[in-house]
């Protein structure tokens, strides 16, 4: 059985971009960035004023107090045409264009005006409040790079730089089979004794959301062979990714496997020494990456977190190792025993560090809603006590 880091050696080869596409800047939160962001205008345009207030030439108020006409206005979006003379100031607002021969804004709370006269009595200090043009960035320069992952702040960015489509990697396509005759929807299991309610895709499919995938849909599926197949043809036919959930393991139903054969299943990897979700698995099929899950909720949500989501990163043009960036954090709590698989406990942090929760089955739900980190114990660890630092991941 491979190893946790041999296993997200493994997704690299399955996890590049499926190409390009443009999107408005409206469109484009989360997407990754194809092709570098470059700036068609500077910003700032032209020398702006940093305040309100009144621009002077400092020849002007060489002598205090000093009273200076007022020339004229600027306003931003607007501008005071003419050139700053000697004598003269110019009322002006955050964001106007600095007139030509003004050194520096005062601010309007230390200057009086009397009708067309302003009158400047303190000395102005070092600040000139004005932003040079092209301070922020010049046109022609590069904002954000290829592979920049589209948040709010780097939404601004780009459009300061005055781009109205972005060209952004395609989102895979993704689509998420369920397995299992116990499953059923939620709102129906009460009616039916034996069933449980499916609540696995959920989670998957919010969390691929989140992670870059365009989420197609799921389908909660039978223990049955003839169908599975079936199943796993229709989605092999439409979806770039299928995560197949359940049946992984070694159960005289676990079909997860089996029904992709009749595609020619090819397996990159089977079972990894983790815990939880040892039976997880990558696979390629009919030209497609599936992803078997096992069917536990939380081995389930913690496979999809170290598996899924590097190779998202990958499918849509980031570096796989990104979506798996661990922190230093103090424990807050005792550590249960580390058996010889490389543990994911879950953990809350609080604030002396991360509490490892005690309910820690593979089976939990309320447990893995009250989580927010994986922590990484490695295999043998033994004796390790409050306040130590340990390896965590934001869940
Ligand atoms: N003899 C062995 N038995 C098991 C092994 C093993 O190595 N040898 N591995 C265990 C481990 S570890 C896990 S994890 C489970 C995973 O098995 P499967 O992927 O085959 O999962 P299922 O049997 O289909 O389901 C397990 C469990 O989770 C519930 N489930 C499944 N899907 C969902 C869903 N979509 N929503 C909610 N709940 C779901 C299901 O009802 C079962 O209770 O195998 C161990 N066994
Ligand atoms: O490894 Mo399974 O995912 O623990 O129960």
């Amino acid at each position: 059985m491979i190893g946790f880091d041999e296993a997200i050696e493994r997704i690299r080869p399955l996890a590049h971009p499926l190409g390009l596409e443009e999107v408005s800047l409206a469109e484009a939160h989360r997407r990754v960035l194809a092709v570098p962001v470059k700036a068609l205008v500077a910003a700032p345009r032209t020398d702006v004023s940093a305040m309100d207030g009144y621009a002077v030439r400092d020849a002007d108020l060489a002598r205090l107090p000093a009273r200076l006409r007022i020339a004229g206005e600027s306003f931003a979006g607007g501008g005071y045409e003419g050139l700053l003379e000697q004598g003269e100031c110019v009322r002006i607002f955050t964001g106007a264009p600095v007139p030509a021969g003004a050194d520096r804004v005062v601010v309007q709370e230390v200057v009086r005006r009397e009708d067309d006269l302003a009158l400047f009595e303190a000395a102005p200090g070092p600040a000139r409040h004005i932003r040079k043009a092209g301070s922020d960035f010049l046109q022609g320069d590069i904002l954000l790079q290829e592979g920049t992952f589209l948040g709010p702040r780097q939404l601004v960015a780009a459009a300061a730089a005055d781009l109205d489509m972005l060209a952004v990697w395609r989102r895979p396509k993704l689509m998420v089979l369920s397995t299992g005759d116990e499953l059923t929807e939620p709102g129906t299991a009460r009616h039916q004794s034996g069933t449980i309610p499916e609540s696995v895709s959920f989670g998957v499919a919010a969390a691929a959301e989140q992670w870059g995938a365009s989420y197609m849909g799921r389908a909660g599926l039978a223990d049955r062979l003839g169908e599975l197949e079936q199943a796993a043809a229709l989605a092999l036919r439409d979806a770039d990714l299928v995560v197949v959930t359940g049946g992984a393991s070694v159960g005289e139903k676990d079909f997860a496997k089996p029904m992709f054969e009749p595609q020619g299943l090819e397996l990159v990897f089977s079972k990894v020494a983790i815990k939880p979700g040892k039976p997880v698995w990558l696979g390629r099929a009919g030209g497609r990456v599936v992803l078997g899950l096992p069917g536990n909720p939380t081995s389930a949500m913690v496979t999809a977190r170290l598996f899924l989501a590097p190779l998202l990163a990958g499918l849509t043009g980031r570096d796989p190792a990104s979506a798996l960036r661990w922190r230093k954090l103090p424990l807050a709590g005792a550590v249960p025993p580390v058996g010889d698989r490389e543990t994911f406990a879950r953990g809350r942090s609080e604030d002396d560090g991360v509490r490892i929760l005690s309910n820690q089955d593979s089976s939990a739900q309320k447990a893995l809603a009250e989580c927010d980190l994986l922590v990484r114990l490695r295999p043998g660890i033994a004796g390790t006590s409050p306040g130590q630092t340990v390896e965590v991941l934001d869940f």
